[in-house]
């Protein structure tokens, strides 16, 4: 497969105002995902992690230096564009699931097909092969206070691909899970990236699941470093 950068950040700054001061969060942060790439984002709490995943998927905007999304500069887009380039080409997936409760696992995953305008017939078969591929599919009619929360976590990781983004953005996709169902749900994701050729950068505390990655990598100073 050809190497292909399909995420990078370029002097990303990042400073929150609080009160008189400022915190400087991210001060010049290069960053480059290719496809294919697993990527585990390591660093203690307050570093930064959330903030570099939520510029990487343009739902906050840098104070300097500029994002791309497979090669198109992101920060002068209208928030129009930026949400079609969130909803068609970045995945997001959280430490709690966010599942629509009243809503079937098979449906939660037909939802964000349903709303970048594939017919129902269509959302439903690539919703029930994910639901086969994370192996869940005899759990697709039930809603999510029925499954567990290993199923949970593996029907909103089937939810964030489903409209086949290039990058998979994950914060601490795990970190609810005891370490067996951890390991397992991982497994599921990690043949996902694998078989599609996305890419992933998943920032997590489990040192054993950051050493199956690809790299490691962590923030220092405001800086995004190898490990
Ligand atoms: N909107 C905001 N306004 C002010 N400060 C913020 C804001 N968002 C984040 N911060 C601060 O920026 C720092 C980095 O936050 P961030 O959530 O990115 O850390 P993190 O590395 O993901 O931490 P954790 O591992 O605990 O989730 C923290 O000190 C946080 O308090």
């Amino acid at each position: 497969m050809a190497r292909k950068t399909v995420l990078q950040l370029s002097g990303v700054q990042r400073h929150y105002g609080q009160g008189d001061t400022t915190l400087s969060i991210l001060k010049g942060a290069d960053f480059e995902l290719v496809r294919g790439e697993m990527v585990a984002l390591v660093a203690p709490s307050g570093t930064g992690k959330s903030t570099l995943l939520h510029l990487a998927g343009l739902l906050e905007h840098p104070d300097d230096g500029e994002v791309f999304i497979g090669g198109r500069p992101c920060n002068d887009l209208s928030d129009d564009e930026r949400t079609a380039i969130r909803r068609s080409e970045i995945g997001f997936v959280y430490q709690f699931h966010h599942l629509l409760p009243e809503f079937t696992a098979i449906e939660n995953i037909m939802m964000p097909q349903l709303i970048a305008g594939l017919s129902k017939a269509e959302a439903k078969e690539r919703a029930a092969q994910l639901l086969d591929y994370m192996r869940i599919g005899p759990r697709a009619e039930h809603r999510p206070a029925e499954l567990s929360g290993g199923e949970q976590q593996r029907v909103a990781i089937a939810r964030a691909v489903a409209n086949a983004p290039r990058v998979l953005l994950a914060d601490e996709p795990t970190g609810n899970l005891d370490p067996k169902t951890a390991s397992y749900v991982f497994d599921a994701l990690e043949a996902l990236v694998r078989q599609s050729g996305l890419a992933a950068l998943i920032a997590t505390h489990n040192h054993e699941l950051a050493g199956r990655m690809d790299r490691r990598v962590t923030i220092e100073g405001g800086k995004v470093v190898e490990m």
